[in-house]
């Protein structure tokens, strides 16, 4: 495969792009060529729309190491291998699904066969360009970290994520905001992608001067077939997933997409898969912080693994130009400060999908992840906040608490904050003793002598940025629990002298105090600005337009905002009980600000609000009580575990 690996002469004209793409791609066709292609079109229908059973996808991964000379080690590191009663993860009936599919395709006569993918490959090239070396584009942008934006349309758990978004428009709109690899999802029932949204995104992501991003062919490749068929569609590279492949197949995979020219991403979660990965020689290492069988989230597995090289002596520093290996972070980063704390280990690159697609203005999203360690103080100080908040439910609140036992019970159960409120109109108001003796009881539980810390804010961002910034700090902070003493409309000594004489750790304002006045300096603690939310009691509808009011409102003083229920024609909001548009919550974090939302939530609906909103935290004060400022430790216990098991079902996903 020379040609295509050898840089062959690029040509801009998209018509004979489209001319010699493969067969059943192309849109220029001869009457013969478009029957073939109705015929190949109709072929691939019922291939895709087949169902297998759990036993056929068995047989189709066991056949994997049909050819092992060593089935035991090459398949060391695969989930449940050698027990014949386990349960197939997602990832693993998404790959057998594919092999079965691909079964189908490859035998089917309307199928071009690999020799011929290889052929379109070559011409592809000769139309449009060579493929590009995944590794030198990476450390090419060194000492800024390269970016793999992801074009998705929808996943196995998160479901439609933007079904109606155009893959080459989307690629061109990556590409000129300084994507360097575009990866597109090619597999249809599940992601509902195709192989021409891949040639879509390669043709459209190319500037006049010829300049374009590596594209990246995310599938469940088990096949070289499927590698050709890559090449044929305009990709430069291909992601191999380390935990469904056995060590000689990926070892296979990995020497035929370098024979055609291309470096491989390969994929790996722990030590295991990195292992396999390195015997089999992959280069560009993507970490995969989600466990794909689990589907469990931790963004510290890319620092762990970049620890775990650096301990096997393998080079990998983006800014080293010695290094043999690029290691890359896949999955759940949104942010400016997630693209850093990968940089501080040397990662060279960083994939994100879901929130770039939610993204309202993908390119100021792009903007925000300040991909140049320059731009990080700058860039994210003068911008927003990044992409969409996807990082799922990580606070739970829960307020009201009069009686240290409930304090207590709370902190039990996982309760990140502890709300205890001096509004004399409230059933729930406590004296400084009763929120004394309750500081008292969770800094125990805590193990903490003092108030809580928080780190310096760094000056000079936009009030969406810092916001950001404050989150993530009091998300670390209240990994053991902290008391939040929540105030309505009261004098800003009387706040402070109850944060010094009970030893508060935040306060919340609840009233019409306005977002200024959430300064810490003003509060003797750092606070959470709540906004209102009127809604018509009639109508459950929200009466204005609170996102942007919100939005325009915002400023740096606040540590977190909490949307909370206030009923029109009421002065104030506040242990209303009642919900509000929760659809609301979901528009602001899509603009980039994580919130955390009360009013009304209960153990019955709290599965309901953290499965569809995704709120960055919940918060509960009425819902849980048996009788008014006493808690029904049943209720707090089933609302603490529901949010918490409804939070880490809705982070399962690719
Ligand atoms: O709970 C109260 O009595 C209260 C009074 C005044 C201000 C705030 C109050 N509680 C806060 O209201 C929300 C939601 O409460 P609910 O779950 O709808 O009862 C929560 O933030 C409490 O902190």
């Amino acid at each position: 495969f020379s040609s295509a690996s050898a840089p062959l002469a690029a040509s801009s004209s998209s018509t004979a792009a489209t001319l010699t793409r493969s067969r059943h791609l192309s849109a220029t066709k001869s009457p013969e060529e478009s029957t073939a292609s109705a015929q190949y079109q109709s072929a691939m229908t019922s291939i895709l729309s087949k169902e297998y059973t759990e036993d056929d996808l068995k047989d189709a991964l066991q056949g994997l190491l049909s050819d092992s000379l060593d089935p035991e080690y090459d398949a060391r590191h695969i989930f449940g291998h050698g027990d014949p009663n386990h349960t197939l993860s997602m990832l693993q009936k998404i790959t057998a699904t594919r092999i079965k599919d691909y079964v189908h395709i490859m035998s089917n006569s309307e199928s071009p066969s690999e020799e011929q993918l290889l052929q379109q490959a070559r011409d592809f090239a000769q139309a449009n360009g060579p493929i590009l070396n995944l590794s030198d584009v990476i450390r090419s942008q060194s000492p800024r970290m390269a970016l793999a934006a992801e074009f998705k349309r929808a996943s196995p758990s998160k479901g439609d994520i933007a079904t109606h978004v155009n893959a080459g428009q989307q690629a061109k709109t990556y590409a000129q905001a300084g994507a360097n690899i575009i990866s597109v999802l090619t597999e249809q029932r599940w992601f509902k992608g195709t192989l021409d949204d891949m040639t879509q995104a390669r043709l459209q992501s190319t500037d006049q001067d010829g300049k374009r991003p590596a594209i990246l062919r995310k599938e469940f490749v088990t096949e070289t077939y499927q590698i050709a068929e890559a090449a044929a569609a305009g990709a430069d590279t291909i992601l191999l997933i380390v935990a469904v492949l056995p060590q000689h197949v990926l070892k296979r995979l990995i020497d035929y997409a370098r024979s055609i020219g291309m470096e491989p991403l390969v994929e790996v979660h722990g030590d295991a898969e990195l292992d396999v990965a390195i015997e089999a020689g992959a280069k560009v290492i993507g970490v995969n912080n989600r466990n794909l069988h689990t589907f469990q989230l931790d963004l510290g597995t890319s620092q762990h693994v970049a620890t775990e090289l650096s301990k096997r002596g393998l080079k990998f520093d983006h800014n080293d130009e010695q290094a043999e290996y690029s290691l890359c972070a896949l999955s759940g980063m949104s942010t400016a400060f997630d693209v850093q704390r990968y940089r501080k280990v040397g990662l060279g690159m960083c994939l994100i999908g879901e929130s770039l697609m939610r993204a309202a203005d993908p390119a100021a999203a792009i903007a925000n992840l300040c991909l140049h360690p320059d731009d990080f103080e700058k860039q994210q100080a003068a911008a927003g906040a990044g992409g969409a908040y996807t990082g799922g439910t990580k606070m739970i609140k829960v307020c009201g608490t009069t009686r240290p036992e409930d304090a207590l019970k709370a902190c039990q159960e996982g309760a990140n904050l502890i709300g205890v409120i001096f509004v004399p109109k409230s059933k729930r108001c406590v004296t400084a003793e009763q929120a004394k003796e309750i500081v008292q009881t969770v800094r125990k539980f805590g193990e903490r002598t003092k108030e809580a810390e928080f780190p310096e804010r760094s000056s000079g961002g936009s009030p969406l940025a810092s916001l950001v910034e404050a989150s993530n700090a009091l998300q670390e902070a209240a990994r053991r629990p902290l008391v939040v003493g929540v105030f309505q409309n009261q004098d800003a000594e009387f706040i402070k002298q109850m944060v010094a004489e009970c030893g508060l750790d935040m306060v919340q304002l609840h009233g019409k105090e306005g977002m200024m006045a959430a300064n810490p300096a003003n509060c003797g603690a750092p606070a959470i600005r709540v906004v209102d939310i009127e809604t018509d009691p009639d109508t459950g509808k929200a009466t204005s337009n609170a996102v942007d009011a919100l939005l325009e409102s915002l400023t740096s003083d606040p540590m977190a905002i909490l949307l909370d229920t206030s009923i029109k024609g009421n002065k104030e909001g506040g242990g209303t009980g009642v919900t509000f548009d929760w659809s609301i919550a979901e528009k602001i974090q899509n603009a980039g600000l994580p919130v955390i939302i009360a009013g009304g939530l209960t153990p019955d609906n709290v599965k309901d609000a953290v499965s569809s909103v995704r709120p960055w935290g919940v918060d509960v004060s009425s819902g849980l009580e048996a009788s008014p400022g006493r808690k029904d430790h049943q209720k707090v216990q089933d609302f603490v575990r529901g949010a918490k098991d409804a939070a880490k079902e809705a982070s399962k996903g690719f």
